[in-house]
């Protein structure tokens, strides 16, 4: 019987290889194969990417591109970087991939619609005209007050291991929701927010890797994510509601004008306007969940990351502490100005998303006609993902990329595309200034106060474990680090 069942095992691997070799398209016959066995085993074994760029090195350093199979094709992985330039910069010739066309019927289709970060053509250049101007706008009062609320929450700390990473998630969540919809999760002061623990109950959810591995499985019922999701899109539903009311009291008017309104009220006011394209309900809260997602756990794992490398490298924690201090003087929080003038402290910040990009590849996109690589011919239709992690990682584009050197940001001497943490041309992230700004708020605030360290016993001691990037960011373990107060 055991034996039976080996040989049936056996027979279906062998007729699944003979398949997958027969859908090879003609032009990428001579494209290296990165193993798709690696991959599932990465993905249900919960690797990090440290891990799976291992597998992947070599092909890639040396080819630029590989090839896999994923979700029932052949998918273009890429590093080099005139393909990424290209693909970057001709958006009409690549346009993303849309997560229906991915995962047909899938709730994280249903959950995301159509938003900013997820069209293409003219639909999304009318979600872009409406979100704009919000990010022009930045709510920067909220960064300092949530930053503050930070410290407050830290205050009796000293010289005790606090577990960053989920210190940093509840005061990114608290940061977003309040700067994005003017909704306080209060996570901080409430890790048991009722929408925060559904929130990230759906998430993980949505990314389990299953449902993209085999997507048929996204034609079963899944009643349990649905309600969770039906519960925030409900919550959004009602926000954007009281916000259409505040235009007509002159509510909003009022806030716009003070420069306290949030990035709801900028878009409803941006898409009320008659010279504008609107967006409906409905695809304002698409936006809103995409923000939630985009903009909380990528600077959370940012900040995490930030914190370990200055814990274990407390030359630059303290180059970092001068810097502060002569550029702020007794300010707690940098100006615009002043943190332009924090040169160390941003290249410290560039190298962290370097080495551990949160977003760590690019959303798929596909090419619209035939494309020609050197003697390849990647077909029409074909998926491509632009290999952030990778394209960090490579010795093609980096001297010892593993070794974490803030000076190589100096003259910014690498090449404009070896650097993709926020994407690049016009498809770039929307809420860079967002992000760095919380980034560099909360930088001088922690480290004014406390100097940080590792504890000796941490899982992290001799390399940052890295947890699986099923949810599209990447970010390590929880990570407890020691807070002592500066005592000069
Ligand atoms: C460290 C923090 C962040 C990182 C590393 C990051 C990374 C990225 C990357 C790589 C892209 C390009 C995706 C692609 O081309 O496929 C992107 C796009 C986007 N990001 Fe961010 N992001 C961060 C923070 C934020 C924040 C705070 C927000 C909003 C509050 C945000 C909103 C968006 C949006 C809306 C897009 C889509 C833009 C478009 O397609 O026009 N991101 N982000």
């Amino acid at each position: 019987m055991n034996f039976l069942i080996v040989l049936l095992i056996l027979i279906s691997f062998i007729a699944f290889k003979i398949y997958q070799k027969t859908r090879v398209p003609k032009g990428l016959k001579n494209v290296s194969t990165l193993s798709f066995l690696d991959l599932a085993i990465a993905m249900l074994a919960s690797y990090g990417l440290d891990k799976r760029w291992e597998d992947m090195r070599e092909v890639l350093e040396k080819d630029g591109i590989g090839k896999i199979w994923f979700d029932g094709e052949w998918t273009i992985v890429v590093t080099d970087l005139e393909l990424v330039k290209d693909i970057i910069t001709k958006t009409d010739l690549y346009p993303k991939i849309l997560l229906e066309e991915s995962f047909p019927r899938s709730l994280v289709a249903k959950y995301y619609g159509t938003n900013v970060a997820v069209s293409n053509g003219d639909v999304w250049r009318r979600h872009r005209r409406v979100a704009n101007p919000a990010f022009r706008n930045l709510p920067v009062h909220v960064f300092v007050e949530s930053a503050m609320k930070l410290m407050e929450v830290m205050e009796k700390v000293d010289n005790e291991p606090i577990e960053a990473k989920s210190l940093m998630q509840r005061y990114t969540l608290d940061v977003l929701g309040k700067a994005a919809f003017g909704f306080d999760f209060n996570n901080l002061e409430d890790p048991n927010n009722v929408y925060v623990t559904t929130f990230n109950e759906l998430i993980k959810d949505l990314g389990n890797p299953l449902f993209f591995l085999l997507s048929f499985l996204n034609y079963f019922p899944r009643t349990k994510t649905l309600k969770k999701m039906i519960k925030l899109n409900n919550l959004f539903d009602e926000i954007v509601e009281k916000k259409r009311q505040s235009v007509k009291s002159g509510e909003m008017d009022k806030k716009i004008n003070n420069g306290t309104a949030d990035l709801l009220e900028y878009m409803i006011q941006a898409s009320s306007d008659p010279e504008n394209p609107t967006l409906t309900s409905d695809e304002l809260r698409y936006n809103l969940a995409v923000f939630m997602f985009a903009g909380h756990d990528t600077t959370a794992n940012a900040l995490t990351t930030i914190l370990y490398l200055l814990a274990t490298h407390k030359e630059v924690q303290k180059k970092v502490r001068d810097e502060i201090l002569r550029v702020l003087g007794d300010d707690l929080t940098p100006s615009i100005e002043q943190q332009k003038e924090l040169k160390y402290m941003n290249m410290v910040i560039n190298e962290n998303l370097r080495l551990y990009p949160p977003a760590p590849e690019l959303q798929r996109r596909y090419n619209a006609q035939d494309v020609k690589f050197r003697n390849h011919v990647i077909p029409a239709k074909t998926a491509i993902v632009l290999f952030t992690y990778g394209i960090h990682h490579s010795s093609k584009n980096w001297e010892n990329p593993e070794k974490f050197v803030p000076e190589r940001f100096e003259n910014e001497k690498h090449d404009h595309y070896a650097w993709l943490s926020f994407g690049g041309g016009s498809r770039s992230c929307l809420g860079i200034n967002f992000s760095l700004f919380e980034q560099r708020v909360t930088l001088c605030l922690l480290l004014r106060k406390y100097e940080i360290s590792l504890p000796e016993d941490s899982i992290h001691k001799d390399k940052l474990q890295l947890e699986p990037d099923n949810t599209g960011t990447m970010g390590p373990y929880p990570i407890p680090l020691i807070f002592k107060r500066n005592t000069d």
